[in-house]
C-alpha cells in the first residue's frame, strides 16, 4: 500500500453489488492513521456492506482495499489479527457472562495467557463493567452490552477498531460514556472506523464521509462540510410547524425543510429565497416569530444533499 506508514485504511474504486442492487460503489477513500472517521448516512447506504468488506468478512465484486498495510483480497486473515470490529449486535454470547465473553474473544484471537489478566482488569476498568463480571450478557442493559461488545473488540490490543452503528438503541449517558471511551482510544493512537445513521455523532468524528445509494458524496471535516457547501439556511420559528412545513415545502427555490419542535431548518436554492418564503407563510396567515439565517448542521447538509439528487 502506498503512504502505508501514514494510512490505516485505502480503497481503491471498491465495488459490491448483490444482483441488481450496487451496495458499494466505486469506493476511493484515505484513513490516515489516529483519525476518527465517521461513515454516515440513512439505512441501506451501504454502511454494513462497506464494513464488512474492510473486515475481511465479505469479498468485493472489484476494487481493492488495504487495512492496517494488508489487502482484504489477499491477506484476510492477517487484517483480522490487526482489527476490532463491534458489529450491530455487539458480537455478543448471551448465554455466557461478561468474563466469559472476554475470555472467548482472548481465545478466538490467541492473546497469550500471561497478558490476559492486566487486559482484562483494564477493560473491564475502562468498560465500568468489574462488578458486573459474572452477569450473564444476556441480563446486561443496552449500555453495558455496548460497552462489553467494545472490550471484547478490543482484547487482542488492534490498531484499526470498526464499529458498526455502536449507539443504536443506547440510551444518551451510555451513548456519551461511549464517546468518551472513543476519545481515550484516540489518544492512545489507534484508528477508529464509526458507521452512524445519527447526525450529531457525525460531528464528533475528525472527518466525515456521507454516504448515500453506495457513494460519499463529501468527505471531510465536520466544520468544512458545514462551513463550506455554501448552502443557504435560514432558521423560522412559527406557530403551527407541521403545517408551516407543507407550505414551505411547495415554495419555488427551497431545497429541502427539516422540523426541530417549533422551528424549521429550511434549505434554499439561493438566500433571495428566504423573502418568498416569508412572503408566503405571511399570504397563509402563518406567524414566524422570529427568523434567522444560520450555519448548517450536517444533519441540514445531508438532507438537502439526498433531497437535491
Ligand atoms: N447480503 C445481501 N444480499 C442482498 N442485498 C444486500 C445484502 N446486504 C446488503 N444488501 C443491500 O445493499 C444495500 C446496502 O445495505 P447496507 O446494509 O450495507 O446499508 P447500511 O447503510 O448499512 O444500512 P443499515 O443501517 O440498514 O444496515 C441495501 O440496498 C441492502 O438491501
Amino acid at each position: 500500500m502506498d503512504n502505508s506508514d501514514a494510512l490505516a485504511i485505502k480503497t481503491d474504486a471498491l465495488t459490491r453489488t448483490f444482483g441488481e442492487t450496487t451496495a458499494v460503489d466505486g469506493l476511493s477513500l484515505e484513513i490516515k492513521k489516529g483519525e476518527l472517521f465517521g461513515l454516515v448516512g440513512p439505512d441501506g447506504a451501504g454502511k454494513t456492506t462497506t464494513m464488512r468488506l474492510l473486515t475481511a468478512i465479505m469479498e468485493p465484486t472489484s476494487g481493492n482495499a488495504w487495512v492496517a498495510g494488508h489487502s482484504i483480497l489477499k491477506e484476510g486473515e492477517r487484517i483480522k489479527e490487526r482489527i476490532g470490529y463491534m458489529s450491530q449486535r455487539f458480537g455478543l454470547y448471551e448465554d455466557l457472562t461478561v468474563m466469559e465473553n472476554i475470555v472467548f474473544y482472548a481465545d478466538l484471537y490467541d492473546v497469550p495467557q500471561k497478558e490476559r489478566p492486566a487486559r482484562i482488569e483494564r477493560l473491564l476498568g475502562f468498560s465500568n463493567l468489574t462488578p458486573f463480571k459474572g452477569r450473564l450478557a444476556g441480563k446486561l442493559s443496552g449500555g453495558m452490552k455496548q460497552k462489553l461488545g467494545l472490550a471484547c473488540a478490543l482484547i487482542h490490543t488492534p490498531e484499526v477498531l470498526f464499529l458498526d452503528e455502536p449507539t443504536n438503541g443506547v440510551d444518551p449517558v451510555s451513548r456519551r460514556d461511549f464517546w468518551r471511551i472513543l476519545y481515550d482510544l484516540l489518544k492512545d493512537g489507534i484508528t477508529i472506523f464509526v458507521s452512524t445513521a445519527y447526525l450529531d455523532e457525525a460531528e464528533r468524528c475528525t472527518r466525515v464521509g456521507l454516504m448515500h445509494r453506495g457513494s460519499i458524496l463529501v468527505d471531510d471535516v465536520p466544520a468544512r462540510i458545514k462551513g463550506s457547501l455554501g448552502i443557504p439556511m435560514v432558521e423560522l420559528w412559527t406557530a403551527g410547524a407541521r403545517q408551516a412545513e407543507e407550505i414551505v415545502r411547495g415554495v419555488d427555490g427551497v431545497r429541502s425543510v427539516s422540523i426541530y419542535g417549533d422551528r424549521l431548518h429550511v434549505a434554499l436554492e439561493r438566500s433571495e429565497v428566504a423573502g418568498r418564503v416569508l412572503g408566503k407563510l405571511k399570504g397563509e396567515g402563518i406567524e414566524v416569530r422570529e427568523q434567522r439565517a444560520i450555519l448548517p448542521s450536517l444533519e441540514d447538509v445531508f438532507i438537502a444533499m439526498v433531497e437535491g439528487k
